[in-house]
């Protein structure tokens, strides 16, 4: 029997007590001077070199943390600015984790009028049908999606997820410093915000999983307060909540987002982990050790998160 991701998800997090996403974004300058070299000499110093050392990179991470974490997020700019070649990579990428029984929320932050929407639904969650057969493209398991064309821009995501038991995570509330220009702005007494995390949660109570929603909102790290409001707005939606590290967002102010059954919300860092053997902290490690650095990162974010959990 399939079962919804969500609920793969959860079990993941409860069984590694864990969480946590890493967010696989590899910029060329957090990779090793090593793994570059190796891949530019195989491969050509082009986008072609890049492309796979940005693989390479992303895989020794994967090796080197697979069993500590439930889900990865890579985020799809990262890849694409290396054209067809990175998303060769981006692909590869979720092929591998799903391999190792990962979780993959593709970070794709897609939103357009109906049919377009659905084509990208079809395209990383879904499938084609072409002459008798289908035929998965990017096959995620969880997409991100901005919510700002409104019902007919996701409606076609949830269809999707609904057929392949899949989900998603729209933005609600996002990390980043002038979210709020458009995001804080009241209709009437309401921030717009919260308009928007009503209105996942009446999607959510449509599309449950076991315990909660296969549509998920996204909520940043960085505004704990709103993130409280909105845990209240949205029960049953899990939350992802990037920011976390890198962006400023503390362990201690991320309580409110998980509920009382210590479920509820997954937190993600992407240069926190991936980039760890830059940081004075991971220094011993040095470059040949990064992937390693990486999976001490995973282990103190988790004993960062859940020790301000258990002191909520
Ligand atoms: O959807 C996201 O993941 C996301 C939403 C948001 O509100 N803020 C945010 O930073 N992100 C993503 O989370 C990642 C942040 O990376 P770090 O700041 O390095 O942990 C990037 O991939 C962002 O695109």
């Amino acid at each position: 029997m399939i079962i919804f991701m969500i609920n793969k998800l959860i079990r993941k997090i409860e069984k590694n007590k864990a969480p946590i996403v890493i967010g696989l974004d590899p910029m060329l300058s957090y990779i090793p001077e090593q793994v570059k070299e190796k891949a530019f000499r195989e491969k050509g110093e082009n986008l072609l070199g890049a492309a796979e050392a940005i693989w390479q990179f992303n895989k020794a991470i994967i090796d080197a943390t697979y069993d500590l974490i439930p889900a990865v997020k890579p985020q799809i700019a990262m890849y694409e600015q290396f054209g067809i070649e990175g998303l060769i990579a981006f692909k590869k990428t979720v092929e591998y984790c799903k391999e190792k029984d990962l979780v993959v929320i593709g970070d794709i932050k897609r939103g357009d009028i109906g049919s377009t929407s659905e084509a990208y639904a079809t395209g990383h969650l879904g499938k084609v049908t072409i002459g008798g057969k289908s035929f998965y493209g990017f096959d995620e398991d969880f997409v991100t999606v901005n919510p700002y064309l409104g019902s007919d821009g996701i409606v076609p995501f949830i269809n999707v997820c609904k057929e392949e038991k899949k989900g998603l995570f729209i933005l609600v509330k996002t990390s980043n410093p002038s979210s709020g220009e458009f995001q804080d702005q009241l209709v009437g007494e309401r921030p717009l915000y919260e308009l928007v995390g009503e209105k996942v949660a009446s999607w959510g109570e449509m599309h449950l999983g076991d315990s909660y929603s296969y549509i998920g909102a996204v909520v940043g790290a960085t505004y704990p307060e709103m993130g409280k409001a909105l845990r209240k707005i949205m029960p049953k939606n899990y939350i992802l909540v990037p920011g976390y590290g890198a962006q400023g967002g503390k362990a201690e102010d991320l309580a409110p987002y998980f509920n009382k059954d210590g479920l509820g919300a997954i937190v993600s860092s992407s240069r926190g982990i991936i980039a760890a053997y830059k940081q004075a902290q991971y220094e011993k490690f040095g470059p040949t050790a990064y992937a390693d650095a990486s999976r001490q990162a995973v282990i103190d974010m988790r004993e960062d998160i859940m020790g301000a959990l258990t002191r909520k």
